[in-house]
């Protein structure tokens, strides 16, 4: 999978280089790219902002150079088109779902806005000749879509098939199978007065899953019952039920 990150701040994207993602690298599973945007910039100032039409407080992204940066990146590098992602506090939630739809993609390019945004013309230009998805990481706004692209490329990456070693670990991860996961223990058996649930050191593998359900459900149910509301009501069983 390639990856390209477009950001005025491409030091924000530092942290992608280490651990998971920098062996993903190594191994080439993963073709990472980060671009400063001000690489396509001409001026003294390197300006990348200008005051919004139509007047209103802080700056937009201006479009020029975005337009030449996706000329050298996409256009003039060939017939490929990547899949491009504007973080945005307007964009469509970011899921675990929408993680796996975007693992499967050959190539993602990331456009990080920061102010007020980007030029709209920027997003439609693209749009005509591209698949763009603006996409949320919450319901909140920061400086910039550079935090937003880190949680992503994260969660993405993390799917592609090699770079995490123990693929099982993905099996019954929270929201995989839309529930939460059930609570994690390790030894001690005992801790500080707390106790590890007895079934985990049964070694009885059939109740360890039935506890582990259990749970799963139990605390999707306290802590987002909006997941239960989705779940596929054939993917609960009778004893799930009377949970
Ligand atoms: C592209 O336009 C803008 C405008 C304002 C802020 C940002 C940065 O992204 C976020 O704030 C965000 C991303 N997911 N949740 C919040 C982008």
């Amino acid at each position: 999978m390639k990856i390209d990150v477009v950001s005025v701040f491409p030091e924000y994207l530092q942290p992608l280089d280490l651990s998971l993602i920098g062996r993903a690298r190594e191994k080439g599973l993963i073709d990472l790219g980060v671009h400063d945007l001000r690489r396509w910039t001409h001026d003294v100032h390197h300006s990348v902002d200008a005051a919004p039409a139509g007047g209103g407080a802080g700056m937009v992204m201006k479009p020029q150079p975005w337009g030449e940066c996706l000329d050298e990146l996409v256009f003039d590098a060939g017939e490929a088109r990547p899949r491009l992602l504007v973080t945005s506090p307007a964009g469509r939630p970011f899921t675990q779902a929408m993680a796996r739809e975007l693992a499967a993609e050959p190539w993602l390019m990331f456009a990080c806005g920061r102010y007020e945004g980007i030029d709209q013309r920027v997003v439609d230009y693209a749009a005509d000749r591209m698949e763009v998805t603006e996409v949320s990481i919450g319901d909140y706004v920061l400086f910039g879509g550079e935090v937003a692209v880190l949680a992503i490329v994260e969660a993405v990456a993390r799917l592609v098939p090699g770079v995490l070693g123990n693929a099982a670990s993905l099996d019954d991860e929270s929201h995989n199978a839309g529930l939460l996961e059930a609570p994690a223990y390790a030894k001690p058996a005992e801790w500080r007065g707390h106790a590890i649930p007895p079934v985990l050191l049964s070694g009885d593998h059939g109740k360890v899953d039935r506890w582990r359900r259990d749970q799963a459900l139990l605390r999707t149910a306290a802590a987002r019952p909006d997941l239960l509301e989705r779940l596929d009501p054939g993917s609960l069983d009778q004893r799930d039920r009377r949970l």
